[in-house]
This record gives structure tokens, sequence and C-alpha cells, in this order.
């Protein structure tokens, strides 16, 4: 394989999918050595068989705003790849949704569910229909027309669609309410349900907390604790909340967290009574985080721009793909920070990337750090199948065993010859690896 010229052939086939094409040319070149040390694997050209999607599903979605007036938004399933178990990953509801943007997430998510250890292949799916400013009856309308059409592809063995940026347990809630309707059969077709109908205690908190277990692994190569460490956090949904819990927990101080709007310094540190008005504020109220510097006068609104100027010694970005550029990157690393690790998918740039690496920090990509998400939701599956429910501390020991397992194969990927542990590289390779075997496995298909 030549990663360049594949990339550029991808480039000419997809030429308005920039973030897909971003998120292929930062894999390829890490894993172009390991590849062609096996002859069999451009033979069967399997580097284009995993680069495109099996399949893509594009629909339209038409529903009833509470005006009466009919709406129409896009609908995406993007089936990746299932060479090593059911399609699985998440749906976003965001107005920036576009085919480019999942075909990215679908990848990603290949490589980050064959890291798990667990049997999910990759999907990723969603709507360009935002929740934001709509009424609980919009979104379960909106929600039970997206199934309407979804439903007919997906199912327990099929495709397990999950949470993602705009879908909670709300959401997820109103999907399942409405495949059980058309279906007429209960099944764990989705996950990151509510506890009482076969949700998994843990799965909100996993991706959070998975991050910050992950973190820990990284720090201990370094001999380094988390507690005293200052962190800064971008995003204030699901994955930033968890993060920030988990890292307040061990006695971690948490700075910042932020929305599209903007982002609060908190100088005295968020704090668990603070970190319960977050979660009141965004999950129940749907309210923005300009709000927590009204209610805690010591904290600072920054309008508009990004937590990534101020000094701290981790960096957690938790919002969304690209929020960290090459000169913030560069900042982050100029004030100290000691290591990077991503609750959210693909959020630095290349050139973020460039400089956490050039800089020998600790750098850790979202498909490795943020895996615990989609883990649990692989544990949910179990339960689910075995008509079970598991203790917390039952999910969360078992997240930890994953997350050192995924942490320990990078090391064993991406240790380099001077020791600097290149977890990107790391990741691409164990994660590739298994999916190219059961690729090469199951023949040319
Ligand atoms: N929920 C999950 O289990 C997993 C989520 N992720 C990733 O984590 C990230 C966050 O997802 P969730 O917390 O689940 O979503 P969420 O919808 O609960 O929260 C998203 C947060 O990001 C902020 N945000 C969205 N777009 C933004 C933009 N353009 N600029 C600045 N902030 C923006 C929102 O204001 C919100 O605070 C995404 O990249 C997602 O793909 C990754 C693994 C699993
Ligand atoms: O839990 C899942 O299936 C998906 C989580 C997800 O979307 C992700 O890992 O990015």
């Amino acid at each position: 394989m030549n990663a360049a010229q594949v990339v550029e052939n991808l480039k000419c086939r997809f030429p308005n999918e920039p973030e897909y094409i971003q998120a292929v040319s930062q894999v390829l070149p890490t894993i172009e050595e390991e590849y062609n040390k096996h002859p069999e694997f451009e033979k069967a050209n399997l580097i284009e068989r995993l680069c495109i999607p099996d399949r893509v599903i594009e629909f339209r979605v038409t529903w009833v705003d509470d005006k009466g007036q009919v709406q129409t938004n896009m609908g995406y399933r993007i089936q990746h790849n299932n060479v090593i178990g059911p399609y699985k990953g998440g749906i976003r509801f965001h107005k920036s949704v576009n085919l480019g943007i999942l075909k990215f997430l679908a990848f990603e998510q290949t490589f980050k569910n064959s890291l798990t250890t667990l049997p999910m292949g990759g999907a990723k799916g969603g709507s360009d229909f935002s929740p934001r400013g709509k009424s609980d009856a919009e979104v379960m309308r909106f929600c039970q027309a997206f199934m309407n059409e979804l439903y007919r592809h997906i199912g327990p063995d099929i495709d397990v669609p999950a949470g993602d940026i705009g879908v909670g347990g709300r959401e997820i809630g109103y999907l399942f309410g409405q495949y059980k309707k058309l279906t007429h059969e209960w099944s764990g077709v989705l996950t990151g349900k509510g506890r009482e109908f076969g949700g998994s205690l843990i799965r909100p908190e996993a991706t959070g907390y998975g991050t910050v277990y992950f973190l820990l692994s990284m720090l201990s190569t370094r001999n380094i604790e988390l507690a005293g460490k200052s962190v800064l956090i971008s995003g204030s949904g699901n994955v930033a909340q968890y993060a920030a819990e988990k890292c307040i927990q061990l006695g971690a101080k948490v700075l910042t967290l932020s929305d599209s709007d903007g982002y609060i310094y908190d100088p005295d540190g968020i704090d668990r009574e603070k970190l319960d008005y977050v979660m009141e504020l965004k999950n129940i109220e749907r309210g923005r985080i300009k709000e927590y510097a009204d209610e805690y006068p010591n904290a600072v609104y920054h309008a508009g721009e990004r937590p990534w100027g101020e000094k701290a010694d981790i960096a957690l970005p938790c919002a969304t793909q690209n929020e960290i550029n090459g000169d913030e990157a560069k900042t982050l690393v100029a004030n100290g920070v000691i290591a990077v690790a991503e609750g959210a998918n693909m959020p630095s740039t290349p050139e973020a990337i460039e400089a956490f690496q050039s800089a020998k920090i600790l750098y850790a990509p979202g498909k490795a750090s943020n895996a615990g998400g989609v883990s649990v939701s692989g544990l949910e599956m179990s339960q689910n199948s075995e008509r079970l429910s598991w203790t917390a501390e039952d999910v969360d020991n078992r997240l930890k065993v994953i997350m050192k397992d995924i942490h320990d194969n990078c090391v064993k990927y991406g240790t380099e010859s001077d020791g600097y542990i290149n977890y990107e590289k790391g990741a691409n390779v164990a994660g590739f690896m298994k999916v190219a075997k059961a690729m090469m496995a199951q023949g040319i298909v």
C-alpha cells in the first residue's frame, strides 16, 4: 500500500467529504508499515475494502412540528464494517450532520470497536435535525419518523445504534418505543436504554469515566498522579459531565466546561455541587453553559471562545471534531499541559496532533480513550442476550479492565525506539490488525 496514493484516490472519489478524508489520512500512514508486511492484504485490496463503507443508507425524515407545519430532514446510517460483529455505533442529531461527517465517524468506530476486545463492527448514523429549542413532543415525533425508516435496516444481530451528540436517554427511549411498535418485538436493538427497560448501569457514565481510566494508565507510564492536577474540559454534555465527575472523584481540579456558544472558567474548580447544577442545567432544563457564571459569580464566561488558552496540566476535549487546532495545541503545550485524552471523536486537527506528538506529551486519540462508551454498550448487549442485569460495580470493573487492555495494546503497537508511546499509531495498528485478519478469513465479499 502507498498510503498517500490511496488517500489521493479516495479524495477524487469523495471530493465533498473532508472529515472522512481527514480521518482516513490520519490512519493510513500509521498502519502502512505493518500492512506492507502482509502481501496477502494488498492482493485482496484490503485497504480499499476497509476504507469504503459496506453500505450507506440515506433517507428523508418527515415530521410535523408543534405549529402543524410539515418538516423534512435527512437521515443516514453508515454500516461501515461487520467482520467482527454486528454493526455498532451512535446516532448524532445536530444541524451540522452530513454524509462526510458520519462516514468519518463510522470509519473511526470500526477501529475503536475492534480495540474494545468485544465482538462489534463499526457504524454511525444521524440526522441534520437539531433537538436544540424543540419541545419534547417535537423530539418524540422526529424520533418516531426517523425510526419509521431506520427500523428495516437494524436489529440486535444486524446493527445496534446508540447515542451520540444530541441523542441521549430521552431520544433513545423514543427510538426504542417506535422500533418495538413497528416490529412487535422487544429486543436489545439499541443501547443506552433506560435502566427500567434493559439499559446497563454505568452506560451513561462510561465514555467519560473510560476516558479518565485511560488517562490514569497514560499518567502511570510516567509515574504521575491525577490527584491535585488541573484539568480543562470542553463540552458540557454526556461525555464532558462524566469525565468531570471522575476527575473530581479522583481529586483533580476541573477548571472549564463549554458549549457551542462559549466556555466557563471557574478558578475555584467545579466541585460535586456545581457539577450537579450543570447536569440539571444541561440534561433537564436544556440551558446554556453561560448560566453557570450567573449562578457562580467567581466563574468567568468567555463567549465565542474555546478553553484551550487557559493554563492547566491536562486537557480533555469532550465536545466535537476539530475543536483543537494547531495554534491552540501549541498554546496548551507552551502552558505546560502534560496529557491530552480525547473524549470526543477526532477533536484534534492533524496540526494539533503533530504539536502534541512532537512535544512528546501524552496524547491519546479518541478511538482509544473514548472507547469506554461503546464497550459498555457491548456489555449492555450481553446483558440483554442473557436477560440479566449486572451490578454497577461489576460493569465498572469490566470497563476498567477493557480500558487497561486498550491502553496496553496501544503501548504494545505504539512504543517507538526512543521509548515514546505513540498512542495514535498503537491504536490504529492494533485496531486494524484484528479487523484485517477477520476480513482475510472471511474471503473477498
Ligand atoms: N455519548 C457517547 O457515548 C460517546 C460520545 N463520543 C463523542 O463525544 C463527543 C460529545 O458527545 P456527547 O457528550 O455524547 O454529546 P452531547 O450532545 O451530550 O454533548 C455535546 C457537547 O458538545 C458541545 N458541542 C457540540 N457541537 C459543538 C461545537 N461545534 N462547538 C463546541 N461545542 C460543541 C455541545 O454544546 C455539548 O456540550 C462527540 O464527539 C461524540 O462523538 C464518543 C464516544 C462515545
Ligand atoms: O455506544 C455505542 O454504540 C456508540 C458510541 C459512539 O457513538 C462512539 O463510540 O463514538
